[in-house]
């Protein structure tokens, strides 16, 4: 009888991702005018996190019982310190990662907050101009995003 054929070792998920899990998440375009044109917002992961150094916007998931606004605001709060005024939705984005995980991912524009940016979880944030984003290490979920954030294909305004 022939041998089964060996099964590959699966990358590791993202730890805390069960497999069918769908992560529900929200995140914001902070928004501010430059001298080109809106800035953005951008952070980059940690080296010790998952998806390590790659260039996310701010945000989180969403807790049971939460509406995507309120998991934002808290989010925004926890991560950068700051009351963020939560504006429109921008685009909904549905990825399936490699590595078995999935994300939901629900983005807000946002134009106000108090408080004073607080840098509390990245290793660097930084605010860019939407034709720079596409050379920038970004998540996978969000390249769709910045390209049409890039071309001008979606609008913030
Ligand atoms: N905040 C944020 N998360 C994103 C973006 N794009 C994207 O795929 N994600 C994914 O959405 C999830 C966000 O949840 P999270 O911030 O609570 O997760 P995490 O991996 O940083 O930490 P944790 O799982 O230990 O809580 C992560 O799996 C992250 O990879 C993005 O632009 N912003």
């Amino acid at each position: 009888m022939k041998k089964p054929i060996p099964k590959l070792n699966r990358p590791r998920r993202t730890p805390g991702t069960k497999a069918g899990e769908v992560r529900l998440v929200a995140a914001a375009l902070i928004l501010r005018p430059g001298e080109a044109g809106d800035e953005v917002l951008v952070c980059q992961r940690k080296p010790d996190q998952p998806m390590a150094l790659k260039w996310e916007f701010p945000g989180g998931k969403i807790e049971a019982g939460e509406s995507a606004e309120q998991a934002l605001k808290r989010e925004l709060n926890e991560e950068l310190g700051i009351d963020a005024e939560i504006g429109r939705p921008l685009i909904r984005i549905r990825h399936n990662y490699r590595n078995g995980g999935a994300v939901d991912l629900q983005f807000f524009v946002v134009r106000s907050f108090a408080g004073e940016l607080d840098n509390r979880i990245f290793n660097e944030m930084r605010w860019m101009g939407f034709e720079k984003l596409p050379h920038m290490d970004f998540l996978a979920a969000d390249l769709g995003l910045i390209k049409d954030l890039a071309d001008g294909k979606i609008s913030v305004s």
